[in-house]
């Protein structure tokens, strides 16, 4: 079984409060974006479970990588047959865009279908949420609302499918970590549902990520590149998640324009 697990993008994310288990709630919401990965899951041919990986490489045991992590999961309750995994990446890490997150998702989901466990979206959302906050999105994919620790969902009607976009990620690895202890909680600046019913071009004014104004003052270079978004016309132009990637929305236009970038950039170029 072949699967593309895709990124995320957050409009708005607001830091609200420290919570005692250590981990922080939030309020962003979240929007899927169709960078993807490519990860393959089949019966393997051997008495082990393997994964190989390509593509971007991807810090830390082989053994640890989400992948297994969610293999491991799913085979704590349920007698799984060894499996053969392949994992092309794509999606930088470290990026804010949800990669490693999306890959633990779609290998419960992909397992979930081999071996026609019949596990609903609600019970892969709870297995999801055990691997990190954001994995628990990639089991809908759709745009939600999110709170609590950002696996909590509600639905939201905001349809950007089709709106060009353009992601530049700096090369900058941001450690998720790293990123929470440098915001510090405070109550949401606005009612983000209420000001995304609003028209897009509005957003520039009235929706912000607090990772943005924590981490912009240590690395100027994503306020650089949140300011060329706008100087190529993008209506709404934000870090996603704890970064490093920030985005461009530029609605009503085919494609997002050329932009000159350093050239050790990875830039994605798309509609929603
Ligand atoms: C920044 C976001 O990408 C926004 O969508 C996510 O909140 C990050 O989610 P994630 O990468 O899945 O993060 P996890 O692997 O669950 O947690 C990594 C670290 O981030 C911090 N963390 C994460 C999520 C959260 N709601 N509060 C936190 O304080 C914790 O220090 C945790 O040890
Ligand atoms: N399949 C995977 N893809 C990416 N990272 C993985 C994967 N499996 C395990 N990891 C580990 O997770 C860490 C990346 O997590 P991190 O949260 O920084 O980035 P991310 O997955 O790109 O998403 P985000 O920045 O949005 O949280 C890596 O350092 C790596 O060790």
């Amino acid at each position: 079984m072949l699967v593309f697990p895709n990124a995320k993008l957050n409009l708005g994310l607001y830091v609200t409060a420290m919570r005692p288990d250590g981990f922080r709630n939030l309020e962003s919401v979240f929007v899927p974006l169709p960078w993807c990965d490519a990860l393959e899951v089949l019966p393997a041919a051997g008495p082990e479970t393997t994964l190989s990986l390509t593509g971007i490489p991807v810090p830390g045991d082989p053994a640890t990588n989400l992948c297994r992590r969610a293999y491991e999961l799913l085979s704590d309750d349920f007698e799984l047959p060894p499996v053969q995994m392949h994992l092309h990446k794509v999606v930088p890490i470290g990026a804010g865009l949800g990669g490693g997150s999306a890959d633990a998702a779609f290998a419960l989901k992909a397992l979930n279908d081999l071996f026609a466990l019949n596990l609903t979206a609600e019970t892969l959302e709870s297995y999801a949420r055990r691997l990190g906050s954001d994995c628990a999105f990639f089991v809908r994919n759709k745009p939600v609302f999110a709170y609590e620790k950002g696996d909590v969902f509600e639905d939201i009607s905001l349809n950007l499918t089709g709106t060009a976009c353009k992601v530049v990620y700096p090369g900058l690895h941001v450690s998720t970590g790293e990123a929470y202890s440098r915001v510090t909680p405070r109550p949401p600046r606005h009612e983000l549902r209420q000001a995304l019913a609003q028209p897009l071009e509005t957003w520039r004014d009235t929706i912000s990520n607090d990772f943005e104004d924590a981490l912009t003052p240590f690395y100027p270079v994503l306020g650089e590149i949140k300011r060329k978004l706008y100087e190529a016309g993008a209506a709404y132009a934000s870090l996603s998640g704890s970064g490093s990637a920030v985005y461009g929305l530029f609605p009503g236009q085919e494609q997002p324009p050329k932009m000159e970038l350093p050239t050790e950039y990875l830039v994605w170029d798309g509609r929603l």
